[in-house]
């Protein structure tokens, strides 16, 4: 994967647009999700872990909002059970055309990896197969909130006996001192990664529009309500959080 370093927001912009997955993001993304989200290295490698106690034989595992496909290839690499193929799905082309050429690179370097589709559409309009794992690695968090409780529904309905979701998301939090003491803790983890104040600020601008997080309490009460049966938050780092729901 590239090894270009984020230095999207390091110059001052006149005005800071949305936050969109277009090419430059992808050029920098490895680098730039490494040094914004807190523990992102530890949840993916886990991730597979997890998925291989969940994996039923001759299912499908999704990777929901893929990016470059870092959550695949976890899958891929951890998961042995009979039958099971990884289907990665992102909205983004600059994404998927970068996903599928570093996922046809690991082809050559490993044997025995799960068969994987990448699929260039919208989680929201996808027609879900029987599946035994879910992950939504940092995505759910991108949905439109008044269209998260469906999609939760849809994948609730997808999934078989023995699978589970994997929800990981950045946290709001109820208490007003909790969320500004992570908050802060937040941005002293950018800074020790070499971010500047400027691209804090920036950055900062231009995600308030397009990614909305939810509470630990209002990610439980939804899961329920989309028809899970119980949900168990399995890491937390700071402001981020990954949780395990089972049907
Ligand atoms: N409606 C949608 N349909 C499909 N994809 C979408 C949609 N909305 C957003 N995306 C895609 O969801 C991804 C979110 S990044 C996931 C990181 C990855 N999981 C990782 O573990 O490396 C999270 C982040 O950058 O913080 C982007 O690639 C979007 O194009
Ligand atoms: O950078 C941040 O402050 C974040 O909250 C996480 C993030 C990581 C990558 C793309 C968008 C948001």
């Amino acid at each position: 994967m590239s090894k270009e370093p984020d230095r999207l927001f390091a110059q001052p912009l006149a005005q800071v647009p949305d936050f969109a997955f277009n090419e430059d993001v992808v050029r920098v993304f490895p680098d730039m999700i490494k040094r914004s989200v807190p523990g992102y290295p530890t949840i993916v490698e886990n991730l597979g872990v997890l998925a291989a106690q969940f994996a039923q034989p001759d299912s499908v595992l999704y990777d929901l909002g893929s990016s470059l496909g870092a959550v695949t290839q976890a899958l891929r690499r951890h998961v042995r059970t009979e039958g099971c193929r990884v289907i990665a799905v992102d909205n983004s082309a600059a994404m998927v055309e970068r996903c599928r050429e570093y996922l046809n690179g690991q082809d050559s370097m490993f044997q025995e990896l799960l068969p994987v589709e990448v699929i260039e559409g919208d989680i929201l309009a996808l027609e879900f197969k029987p599946a035994s794992v879910v992950a939504l690695n940092f995505t759910l968090q991108f949905i439109a909130p008044e269209q998260r409780l469906a999609l939760l529904g849809r994948i609730r309905q997808s999934l078989l006996p023995g699978g589970a979701l994997i929800l990981s998301e950045k946290l709001r939090f109820a208490d007003a001192q909790e969320h500004q003491l992570l908050g802060d803790l937040h941005i002293a983890f950018k800074r020790a990664n070499g971010y500047s104040e400027l691209e804090i600020a920036q950055k900062r601008s231009a995600i308030e529009n397009v990614m909305k997080p939810d509470s630990l309490e209002e990610h439980t009460e939804r899961l329920l309500a989309a028809g899970f049966s119980k949900v168990v938050p399995w890491f937390q780092c700071l402001n981020f959080a990954s949780l395990i729901a089972l049907p």
